[in-house]
């Protein structure tokens, strides 16, 4: 059985989703200890809380001060003050062994009644719990970015994730004022499967000349009523993002997932969108 009371969240990277799922919990009434490898990595993701609670504040969006929801959250550079916790949440890089190696030092310091999850985009969930003794307590608890303002979290099921573990991910992620849908554990799950081509094929089209980027941004937004195109989407989910989980698809799932030629020059040349100033657009 897992542990169905939760009072105390750990989370495994305070980067930009890590920070996010830390902001959510605590803003739900949750104690949350933030774990990353740095001092620094750690107060640079309090930073990114500070600012977002800050902005939510002015939009009169908490019930309560970012004061008081910021003392919630503990920062850590050691994974054993995450022992205590009822519930860790890995939203750390985007590499199976990264994964692997913190699930392996979670599962010797963490109860084995915890659920541990996952915030992974498009690995998988089975491969990253395989070298358990309980891959049973393994589940994909995939928050969208940025975590405070959207709804949607997938949850993934693993070969091994039993019933009680899948519930409880839903459950919680109910708790934190989300919405969820299931996906099996299948490569890209449900959204990357499907918006990563999206994207691509925006990039192609882009670079084989179809239409200017604005007209492709637009055609798409204008006609499909998607809030953003697929060139503004993708400078803003990182073009070295894109990239990364494209080639993922395209090894699990073969040609039809090739990474566009121009995503990859973009991302040779450092141009990976909003965070660097420029992608397909420029920023300020
Ligand atoms: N950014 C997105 O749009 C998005 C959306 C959904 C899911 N995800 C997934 O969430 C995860 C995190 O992505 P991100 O965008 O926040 O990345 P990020 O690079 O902003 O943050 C990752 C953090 O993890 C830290 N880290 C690395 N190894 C660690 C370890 N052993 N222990 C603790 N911390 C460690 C890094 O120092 C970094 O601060 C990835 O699996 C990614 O695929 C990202």
């Amino acid at each position: 059985m897992v542990r169905e009371s939760i009072d105390r969240i750990g989370v495994v990277g305070a980067g930009t989703m890590g920070s996010g799922i830390a902001q959510v919990a605590a803003t739900a009434g949750y104690d949350v200890v933030v774990r990353d490898i740095d001092t620094e990595l750690v107060e640079s993701g309090f930073d990114s809380i500070d600012d977002s609670l800050e902005r939510l504040a002015d939009r009169d969006d908490l019930a309560e001060s970012p004061a008081t929801i910021r003392e919630r959250i503990e920062g850590t550079t050691a994974l054993k003050a995450l022992a205590d916790c009822d519930l860790v949440v890995e939203a750390a890089l985007e590499d199976l062994s990264v994964k692997r190696d913190i699930f392996e030092e979670l599962e010797g310091v963490c109860e084995p009644s915890v659920v541990l999850a996952t915030n992974t985009s498009t690995l998988s969930i089975t491969s990253i719990a395989s070298s358990l003794d309980r891959p049973d307590r393994v589940v994909g608890l995939h928050f969208m970015n940025p975590v405070p303002i959207m709804e949607g979290v997938e949850v993934v099921v693993g070969e091994k994730t039993s019933g009680s573990t899948r519930e409880l991910a839903h459950g919680i992620a109910e708790e934190l004022g989300k919405t969820t849908w299931e996906s099996d554990d299948k490569p890209g799950f449900v959204t990357n499967r499907i918006l990563m081509p999206w994207i691509n094929e925006g990039i192609r089209a882009y670079d084989e000349g179809v239409a200017t980027k604005d007209d492709i941004d637009a055609g798409m937004e204008l006609g499909t009523n998607v809030p953003m195109g697929p060139l503004t989407l993708a400078d803003h989910i990182g073009l070295d993002v894109c990239l990364h989980a494209t080639e993922t698809l395209h090894e699990e799932l073969g040609d039809r997932y090739r990474p566009a030629y121009l995503l990859k020059r973009k991302v040779e040349a450092g141009e990976l969108g909003k965070k660097t100033g420029s992608g397909f657009y420029e920023y300020e």
